[in-house]
C-alpha cells in the first residue's frame, strides 16, 4: 500500500523585494493507494506549489510528505510527473521517448521492450510507434507523456493540468483514458485542473482549495470517476448530483475570485 501523507506543509516563498507570499498553509492530506484526486481553485492557490513539493522539486517551508512510510526529499521514480506539454524530447521518436525511463534505470531491453508496445497500445500509439513527436497531434503528445510517465512504474502520478492545452473533443477522449488508465493501473493519480467539469469527472476525491494563504478550503467525495470508467461522460454529465455539486463549486470558486479582485481594488 503507497498511502502518500501529507501533514501540515507550509510554503513560503521570500520576495527580492523583502516581502513574501504565503502559497501553501497547513496543508494536511492523506490519500490511500488507487485514489483519484483533483485539484481545483482560483489562479494562486498554490496547486502547482503543493503538486511540485509532492513531486520533490520543491522543498516546503515547513510540515513533511510521506510515501510509503518515507519522508519524500527530492524527485524519485515512484512519483511521475505528466506536465501540461513541452516535456518529451523532440528529438527521440514515440517508442524511445517511452523507453527513456527504464534504459536510464539500466533495465534490459528484453525485459522494457515489451511493456512500452504493451504502453503504447493501451494509449492508443501502437501504429505510431516509430513517428517523430513532431509529426503527433497534441493529444497524441500527451498519450505519449502518459505512457512515458507510466513506463517508469510509479506508485504515484502527479498531473499538472494534462489536457489543459488540448482541444475540446481530444480533451473528453483523454478524459476517458485517464479513468481507463486509473482503473487498469490502480495508481494513485493527483490531477490539477481548472475546469471545474473535468475535476468533477475525474476526481473521486475533489479538493477545492483557497489562496491567501494557499489552504484546503473544501473536500468532496464523488461518485462520478467511478460511473465513467468505460461509459460515456456525456451520461454521467446529466446525472443531477453532477450538476448541482458542479453549480456549487462554480460558485465557491466565483465568490473567491470576487474577494481577491475585491482586496487587490482595495490595496490599490
Ligand atoms: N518561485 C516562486 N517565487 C515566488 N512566488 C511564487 C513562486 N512560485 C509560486 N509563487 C507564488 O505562490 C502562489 C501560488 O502559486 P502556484 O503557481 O502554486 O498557484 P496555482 O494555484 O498553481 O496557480 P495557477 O492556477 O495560476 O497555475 C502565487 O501567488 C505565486 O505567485
Amino acid at each position: 500500500m503507497s498511502n502518500l501523507v501529507l501533514d501540515k506543509i507550509s510554503m513560503r516563498f521570500d520576495l527580492p523585494n523583502g516581502s513574501h507570499v504565503q502559497a501553501l498553509q497547513d496543508v494536511s492530506l492523506n490519500i490511500k493507494s488507487g485514489e483519484l484526486m483533483s485539484v481545483l481553485g482560483p489562479s494562486g492557490c498554490g496547486k502547482t506549489t503543493l503538486l511540485n513539493i509532492v513531486a520533490g522539486f520543491l522543498a516546503p517551508t515547513s510540515g513533511t510528505v510521506q510515501l510509503n512510510d518515507h519522508v519524500v526529499t527530492g524527485p524519485a521514480q515512484e512519483r511521475g510527473m505528466v506536465f501540461q506539454k513541452g516535456a518529451l524530447f523532440e528529438w527521440m521518436d514515440v517508442r524511445e521517448n517511452v523507453s527513456f525511463g527504464p534504459k536510464m534505470n539500466n533495465v534490459a531491453k528484453s525485459e522494457y521492450a515489451p511493456k512500452v508496445d504493451h504502453l503504447l497500445e493501451v494509449v492508443g500509439l501502437a501504429d505510431f510507434k516509430d513517428k517523430a513527436i513532431y509529426e503527433l497531434s497534441g493529444g497524441m503528445q500527451q498519450r505519449v507523456a502518459l505512457a512515458r510517465c507510466l513506463a517508469n512504474e510509479p506508485d504515484v502520478i502527479l498531473m499538472d493540468e494534462p489536457l489543459g492545452a488540448l482541444d475540446a473533443l481530444t480533451r473528453e477522449k483523454m478524459q476517458s483514458l485517464v479513468l481507463d488508465l486509473w482503473k487498469e493501473t490502480g495508481k494513485t493519480i493527483i490531477l490539477i485542473t481548472h475546469s471545474v467539469e473535468e475535476a468533477l469527472l475525474l476526481g473521486e476525491r475533489l479538493l477545492v482549495m483557497a489562496p491567501r494563504p494557499g489552504r484546503i478550503h473544501k473536500e468532496y467525495r464523488l461518485p462520478f470517476a467511478e460511473m465513467g470508467v468505460g461509459a460515456d461522460l456525456r451520461e454521467v454529465k446529466h446525472h443531477a448530483e453532477y450538476n448541482e455539486t458542479r453549480e456549487e463549486i462554480l460558485n465557491m470558486i466565483w465568490d473567491m475570485e470576487e474577494e481577491i479582485m475585491g482586496r487587490s481594488e482595495d490595496a490599490a
